[in-house]
């Protein structure tokens, strides 16, 4: 072992001939800068402001597709507000909770507790307790908590809306402090899902973001690159091309800075001086087997059971039909013990797969026969869906 990381050593150097800082490129890093998004900075923070001063302002709904700087934009602001508060003098504290990975009620209620200075254990407490202590801790506290609660779709379609109803209403509970949310979604139409009063309470305020185009993406990237990489390591052609790769794929920054970050690795393995399109291209083909596998890995078990089935079939005849996926479901299913789900439900889940990318669904008509879907996988994606789903055997 010790040799092969000699070896590495030796070859690669310890000093990378790619990246100066490679910690720019990292999804958590919040640079000083946000270019393109002025206009949704100017906004909040015209609307948060008055936090500085102590008043409590509406709370406020941002959404829009990934990587559209949602979140980077909210904690950009709050940061700024609540450094700004504390030469005034304001009591201003923030939480950040994503509740996509901070993912029960208990465990989001206690992190914004936290944030605000609470001990709370692990485990152990009643939800109601917790939000006990955090409200009594609010009232002694005297001051304002701007609150950033992010994905939070994926938190409701989980947990439901409780949680939520109880904090747009916590101010009638308090005197002394306020809590002003700040909600984040990619999902418009969860919003519609909300129930009415929560939507109105916290939507008071409601913010849309755009998608970038190419130019905007490259100069984001421009920007990351500068200090990411090492003088004369990446052109300023291979960043405009990993910015239309992205820009084609719906404007998702996050997307084009991971394509940077993986083709600088790539690069950096190849033991190359230089990032070039073809490691770009490379990168594209590795991120999205990553992203194959990871979706199959995190399906439910019946979705996997269903994928699995529709990949044999596909294996062995080139497509399959709904009818053919079912049968041949329910079989595998009843062989490894399981109740099967009804044939309305694995419909429904062949389209969740198709939405996934992961299946290739089209609707045919066979006449008197009725019509049905004629189901295919890419040809290039059926390794990594096969290799995620091993575990079912
Ligand atoms: N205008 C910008 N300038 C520089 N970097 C940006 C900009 N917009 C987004 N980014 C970067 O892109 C990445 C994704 O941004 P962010 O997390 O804010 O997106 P999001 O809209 O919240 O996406 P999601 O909904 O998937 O969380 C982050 O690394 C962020 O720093």
């Amino acid at each position: 072992m010790s040799e092969i990381i000699d070896d590495l050593i030796k070859k690669t150097g310890t000093v990378s001939k790619i990246f100066m800082d490679r910690e720019v490129l990292q999804p958590d890093y919040v640079p000083d800068t946000l270019p393109h998004r002025e206009n949704e900075i100017r906004r909040l923070a015209e609307h948060l402001i008055v936090v500085a001063r102590g008043v409590r302002p509406s709370n406020v709904l941002i959404y829009g597709l990934t990587g559209t700087g949602k979140t980077a934009v909210a904690r950009y602001v709050v940061r700024k507000i609540v450094e700004k508060s504390a030469s005034l003098g304001t009591k201003l504290k923030d939480a950040y909770v994503n509740t996509r990975k901070v993912d029960t009620t208990y465990r989001v209620i206690a992190e914004i507790a936290r944030q605000l200075g609470l001990m709370i254990p692990y485990t152990g407490l009643a939800v109601s307790e917790v939000y006990r202590r955090y409200v009594n801790a609010l009232e002694n506290w005297g001051g304002l908590h701007v609150v950033i609660l992010d994905e939070i779709d994926y938190y409701v379609r989980r947990e439901g809306d409780d949680l939520l109803y109880k904090l747009v209403r916590i101010n009638e509970e308090l005197s002394s402090s306020k809590v002003v949310l700040i909600g984040i979604t990619n999902d418009i139409n969860f919003v519609e899902n909300l129930d009415p009063r929560v939507r109105s309470s916290l939507g008071e305020v409601e913010m849309v973001f755009p998608p970038y185009n190419a130019e905007q993406l490259y100069t984001i990237l421009k920007q990351r690159a500068e200090k990411a990489f090492v003088p004369g390591a990446i052109s300023d052609g291979v960043i405009s091309f990993c910015a239309a790769i992205a820009a084609r794929e719906h404007g998702d920054a996050r997307r084009a800075l991971d394509l940077l970050r993986v083709a600088g690795e790539i690069a950096e393995r190849e033991d190359a001086t230089e990032v070039t399109v073809e490691h770009v291209r490379k990168a594209s083909v590795e991120i999205e087997e990553g992203r194959v596998y990871q979706t199959v890995s995190f399906l439910p078990l019946h979705q996997k059971l269903v994928l699995k089935e529709i990949l044999e079939i596909v294996k062995n005849k080139g497509s399959a039909t709904t009818g053919e996926v079912y049968l041949a479901y329910v079989n595998r299913a009843r062989e490894l013990g399981y109740e099967p789900l009804t044939q309305r439900r694995v419909s429904e889940i062949i389209s969740q797969l198709d939405m996934m990318g992961l299946v290739l669904a089209e609707v045919v008509n066979r006449g008197r026969r009725g019509v049905t879907k004629m189901i295919k996988v890419k040809p290039d994606i059926m390794k990594n869906i096969e290799e995620a789903l091993k575990d079912l055997g």
